[in-house]
């Protein structure tokens, strides 16, 4: 062999030597930091319009998140995923786990603490306004899990729909409201930015269920007795829009911001 191919595949092992190929550092902290997707199935705005259609299988929906909320088939309950577990709290206030049923509308993402604080003895408002002065940016989309005991909490959950749908500001008129006193549980949900309005629910958008997995609902007011509350940044967005006729043609209503807000509170 003639001196200079030795002399280049000396040059090459010592070059390969300096390159560690399975330097994978700044992926792994790329890939960790931005491993957080909010997967979402269609958005607010259509579900307040009344596209209670499901589209997207619950079972489908269990491969983009462990974690989140949203409601089923023709509006038939509220939903958590909690744990990579789907429950469908009906309005008989009785929580059901499922897999084979639809989606119109949910939210789910892998979570993963960033932040945790414990908190004791807060109203919902003291709470909200705390948790949101932790948050690094109010432009961003975090997941947001409270885990302890609740001295009270308030949800609802609303009956099937038949068509032709009603909205779902009027639909809530009739919701099932239940009561917990001296409860442990977890609250699943996100805070989203406010310039993400239509799509999604800006700010809190909350559910709750008991820690025997049998009640719960979509969250309307709570008092704090002890919690761990923690938060996920989650940079990353994708959503599946609907590809019925009716959402083709749909043509969405002035006034929904302040609808969602009737929703979300009543
Ligand atoms: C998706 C929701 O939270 C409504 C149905 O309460």
């Amino acid at each position: 062999m003639n001196i200079f191919v030795k002399f280049l595949m000396v040059i090459m092992v010592l070059f390969s030597g300096c390159i560690d190929t399975n330097d994978n550092s700044v992926l792994e902290v790329n890939s960790e930091q931005f491993s957080d997707v909010l997967y979402q199935v269609s958005t607010i705005n259509a579900l307040m319009e009344g596209l209670y259609d499901g589209f997207i299988p619950v079972s489908d929906l269990l491969t983009h998140g462990d974690f989140g909320i949203g409601t089923f088939d023709k509006l038939d309950g509220e939903m958590v995923v909690l744990d990579g577990i789907c429950y469908q709290i009906k309005a008989d206030g009785v929580a059901y786990t499922v897999e084979n049923v639809t989606t119109p509308f949910a939210v789910v993402t892998w979570f993963e603490n960033d932040e945790t604080y414990y908190l004791n003895d807060m109203n919902i408002s003291e709470f909200e306004s705390y948790f949101e002065s932790k948050f690094p940016s109010k432009n961003m989309i975090y997941a947001v899990k409270l885990t302890g005991n609740f001295s009270k909490i308030k949800t609802r959950s609303v009956s099937p729909q038949e068509k032709t749908y009603e909205k779902l500001a009027d639909v809530v008129k009739n919701q099932s409201i239940f009561e917990f006193e001296n409860v442990s549980g977890t609250c699943v949900g996100f805070w989203i930015p406010d310039f993400m309005s239509g799509l999604n629910v800006p700010l809190y958008h909350l559910h709750f269920i008991t820690d025997d997995r049998t009640a719960g609902g979509h969250i309307l007011d709570f008092e704090i007795n002890s919690v761990e509350a923690s938060f996920d940044i989650t940079p990353e967005f994708y959503v599946i829009l609907p590809t019925s006729e009716e959402y083709y043609g749909m043509e969405f209503s002035d006034n929904l911001e302040n609808d969602i807000k009737i929703v979300e509170k009543q």
